[in-house]
Order: C-alpha cells, then structure tokens, then sequence
C-alpha cells in the first residue's frame, strides 16, 4: 500500500465500558474505522460516545474503564500494549488533542508562550532560545500579529477566538501526525469560529495531518470534513463522505439532517427525531 494512503489510526471492534454504582456504562460498542491523512468528522448527540472514542484513542480514560479491542494501532505503534511512558512520550508530539475551551487545557500560572515552548523543549529537547523562536514562528503562524507581546500572556488575558489559536499553536509545535480536536469551536461566535477553522484546516493541508474533528453540529461537519462516522448510542450507525452526507441512508442520520434547519427552505416545523431501539443493537 502507498504511504499516502496507509491509514495512520486503525481502530477495530473497540468498546468502552465504565463500572458505576448503578451497573455497567457501555459508552462506545464495537467501533471499527481508519483515519488517513483527512479530515474525519465524528458525530452524534450528546452521550453517543463521541469523546469516549476520541479519549481512548489517547488513553485518557479513568482508571476504572476498561477498554477492549480487536485492534487499536496508531502509525508502527499499538495503542493496546503501549505502555504509559510510551502515551506520555506520543500525547502532544505524535497525537494531539484540542478541546472545546482552551482556558482548562493551558496552565494557568504559565504564560502562553511559556507553555508552547515547554511542548518542544520537552518532546524535541530544543534549548531555551531555539524553543522561543519556534514558539514565535508558530504564533505567527496562526495569525497571531504580535507574537512577542502574546507570548508574555496569562491564559485569562487572552480572547476564546485567541485561546483556540494559541491551543492551535502548541498542538501542532511538534508536527503531530494526528490531530484529535472535540468540540474545539463549539465556544466561539460565528466569525471567529470561521478563522479558526480556516486556520486549522491550513495547517492539516500543509502539514498532510490526519484530523478526527468531534461535533454535533451537522452543518459543520458536511463542510470541514472529507468522511463522517456517525454515532448512536455507542456504535457507528454509518460511515459516509461528506459530500455525499444528503444521501445517506440509514434512518438516524435521515432523521438528523431532516431535522437541521435551512435558510434556504425554510419550514414551519422541524421534524422531531424519532429513534428506535434497533439502532442501538448489533
Ligand atoms: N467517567 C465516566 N463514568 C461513567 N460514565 C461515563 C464516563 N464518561 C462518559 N460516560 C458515559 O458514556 C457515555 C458516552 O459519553 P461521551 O462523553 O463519550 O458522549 P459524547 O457523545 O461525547 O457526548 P457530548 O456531546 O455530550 O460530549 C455517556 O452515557 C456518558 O454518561
């Protein structure tokens, strides 16, 4: 198979359960699906199993769940039997994540420009300067106009739409191969979200990165990505392109895209989703 087309994620039949007091939580049942250097969306309503998927693909579960596969294989790396130093040494080099809100995922003590530096100083164990330059370069990057200012700023003095750039920079310092990003626009208004985007799909082009973008919103998704998985109740219910999203066929995502509003065709109702238990089973 050709590098180019190699998927670098390789997930198969993974299900994640959490043990609780009121019995056994099956938050994601059976997936199965590569990422390639694209752009994969991954939607679902809330509790689906969104970011259980994308959190145990970095290992970032509670101790208490137990996550089991068939296949779970990162690159030449196997996700099941690496052991915690080997995640600590991917997490933020190989694999980054970036959240919804960047103000819980940048230490608050640190300046921002500090914390980016920290990520190359640690993972490419550059010296002080050349971790500076290069947290300088990648501000600018991001669009970020006066790097040297910014650098020197507290995470609380710094705009979501800034935040999200900075989590941006500090994500991709390393040159990751795959991105997971859940919810990472979901907090900011309209226009900004748009420069962000625009910002991160640059940088995934360029850098010929795999994204794995977690959302709910539909529109969203059918836009940004090239594929989208689409979850229900802990399994995928349909893998489709996104340009072909208006022609998928299975009843949930029917219901899901009938249910977006258009400002095309406006309607007097939305239709209401209505679910069936099957869509839940194997
Ligand atoms: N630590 C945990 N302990 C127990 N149950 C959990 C835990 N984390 C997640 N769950 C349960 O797993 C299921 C899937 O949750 P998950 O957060 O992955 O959904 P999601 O699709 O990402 O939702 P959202 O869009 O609201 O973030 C839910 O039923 C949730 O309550």
């Amino acid at each position: 198979m050709p590098e180019q087309s190699k998927p670098i994620l390789s997930v198969k039949n993974m299900s994640v359960q959490f043990p609780t007091l009121s019995g056994v939580v099956n938050a994601v049942k059976n997936v199965r699906f590569d990422v390639g250097r694209e752009k994969v969306g991954i939607i679902g309503e809330s509790g689906s199993g969104k970011s259980t998927t994308g959190r145990a693909i970095m290992r970032l579960q509670p101790d208490t769940a137990r996550v089991v596969a068939d296949e779970m294989r990162f690159e030449d790396v196997d996700l099941l039997a690496a052991s915690e130093a080997d995640m600590r040494a991917i997490r933020g080099s190989r694999i980054s994540m970036i959240l919804q809100d960047p103000k819980y995922s940048l230490n608050p003590v640190m300046t921002v420009g500090e914390q980016i530096a920290e990520t190359v100083i640690l993972h490419e164990r550059l010296g002080k300067k050349a971790a500076r330059e290069r947290t300088l370069a990648m501000l600018e990057r991001v669009n970020i106009r006066d790097p040297q200012r910014v650098f020197n700023l507290y995470p609380h003095e710094v705009s979501g739409g800034m935040g999200q750039r900075i989590m941006i920079s500090m994500m991709l310092i390393s040159s990751p191969s795959l991105i997971i990003a859940d919810e990472p626009t979901s907090a900011l208004d309209v226009t900004v979200r748009q420069q962000v985007l625009s910002i991160l799909d640059d940088l995934i082009t360029e850098r010929n990165i795999g994204l794995i973008f977690i959302s709910h919103d539909l529109n969203l998704v059918k836009s940004f990505c090239d594929r989208v998985i689409i979850m229900y109740a802990g399994r995928i219910v349909e893998t489709i392109d996104a340009a072909r999203l208006d022609e998928a066929t299975h009843p949930y995502t029917r219901g899901l895209l009938e249910a977006l509003p258009s400002l095309d065709h406006p309607r007097d109702r939305l239709e209401v989703l209505k679910r069936q238990a099957s869509w839940a089973e194997a």
